[in-house]
């Protein structure tokens, strides 16, 4: 890889923290967490927790068939407008593959520390690796969960010292699954680009080599689990990201019309969501929505976050084809100024875009 691949791939930095799954495994019932996960905006209204709703449903087949296809791309536009979330449903990836790359992640994660640690971050500025993110001052709050993150596409940007070598078909099923998931963005870009009034080409040229990074979050259960939170409110700085519940648990809300909404997703189906790329691309018809991870005292919860963002290249601003005669709601800013703001600061909200508003 020459280095000025490496460089202009260069995120952030982020300090050093306790791996919260030993620190998770030492606490007993009654013991006190540390200070540093105390969140008291964790305690939210209840109802958050447990009126969970079910995300509005996208059939990719549908999608595809020549007689459904007008009413779901419609639906989709809706859904896109009204939501910014939805669960994705017969995606065509296999689901042998998403069993197996869900087994070979619990078993990663089960794996004693030492074990991870040898895939840990080495602080090469790209934030890959077994550790943590957005952690930039030694007094600020942290996020209950573990993550380990790496570059899937393009396939020159991998860094193969993070692809863990066991279990012995995970890397082969990280990189099927990338794959796999390279069409199911492909398919969905084209009928977002379709649905904003956009040629499709608009769309493939923007997302060329068509940028992909994987995020693997671990929050493990916690005694207090009213006083955490696992991943602190932010929107993703993607196109879209692709969710997977690696694990059956629920933890995932979004903020709907102010409040906090816990959302569920039907088994194996993915959670997509539209990022920051996306709103500024849309002129803001499309919103990123913001999202934050809860804890419970029971279970550990797994999901792994699939983001697909632009070329590098990108100088982000709203497409002309979409703001046509009408008002610009957002400056421009090159995606990699964007990205550097995102990850060297932390996580908060949609902190990064507002700057953008006009
Ligand atoms: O684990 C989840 O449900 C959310 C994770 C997430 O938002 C992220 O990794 O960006
Ligand atoms: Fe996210």
């Amino acid at each position: 890889m020459a280095t000025g691949e490496v460089h202009s791939q260069c995120a952030g930095y982020t300090l050093p923290v306790p791996n919260v799954q030993s620190l998770a495994t030492s606490l007993d019932k009654s013991s006190q967490i540390p200070e540093r996960y105390v969140r008291p905006e964790a305690e939210v209204n209840p109802i958050a927790r447990t009126n969970e709703i079910e995300l509005p449903v996208i059939d990719l087949v549908k999608l595809i068939d020549p007689e459904f296809s007008k009413e779901e791309a419609a639906k989709l536009h809706l859904t896109c407008q009204e939501w910014s979330f939805f669960q994705l449903v017969n995606h065509g990836v296999p689901e042998e593959l998403i069993e197996g790359l869900k087994a070979n992640t619990l078993e990663f994660f089960n794996k004693p520390l030492e074990e991870k640690m040898v895939y840990k971050q080495d602080n090469d500025g790209t934030l890959q690796g077994y550790g943590q993110a957005f952690v930039l001052s030694e007094e600020q709050k942290l996020d209950w969960c573990d993550m380990f993150y790496v570059m899937t596409r393009p396939v020159a940007l991998r860094n193969m010292k993070f692809w863990p070598t066991s279990p012995s078909t995970f890397r082969d099923n990280i990189d099927r699954y990338s794959l796999e998931l390279t069409k199911v963005a492909s398919c969905l870009w084209q009928y977002i680009a379709t649905n904003l009034g956009v040629a499709p080409e608009v769309f493939t040229q923007l997302f060329k080599d068509r940028p992909q990074r994987m995020r693997f979050n671990y929050y493990p259960p916690c005694p207090e689990a009213d006083k955490v939170i696992g991943i602190s409110p932010h929107s993703d700085a993607t196109g879209f990201s692709i969710l997977l519940q690696i694990n059956d648990v629920q933890g995932l809300q979004i903020r709907k019309d102010g409040e906090w909404i816990a959302v569920s997703a039907l088994p194996n189906a993915f959670i997509v969501n539209l990022g920051d790329i996306t709103e500024v691309l849309s002129n803001g018809i499309y919103k990123s929505i913001e999202h934050r991870a809860m804890i419970n005292t029971q279970h550990p919860r797994i999901s792994l976050v699939a983001f697909h963002g632009p070329d590098n290249s990108l100088m982000l601003r709203p497409l002309p084809e979409v703001v046509g005669d009408g008002k610009l709601n957002y400056g421009s800013v090159s995606y990699q100024e964007f990205m550097k703001a995102l990850f060297n600061k932390k996580l908060e909200g949609k902190s990064v875009i507002e700057k953008l508003k006009l």
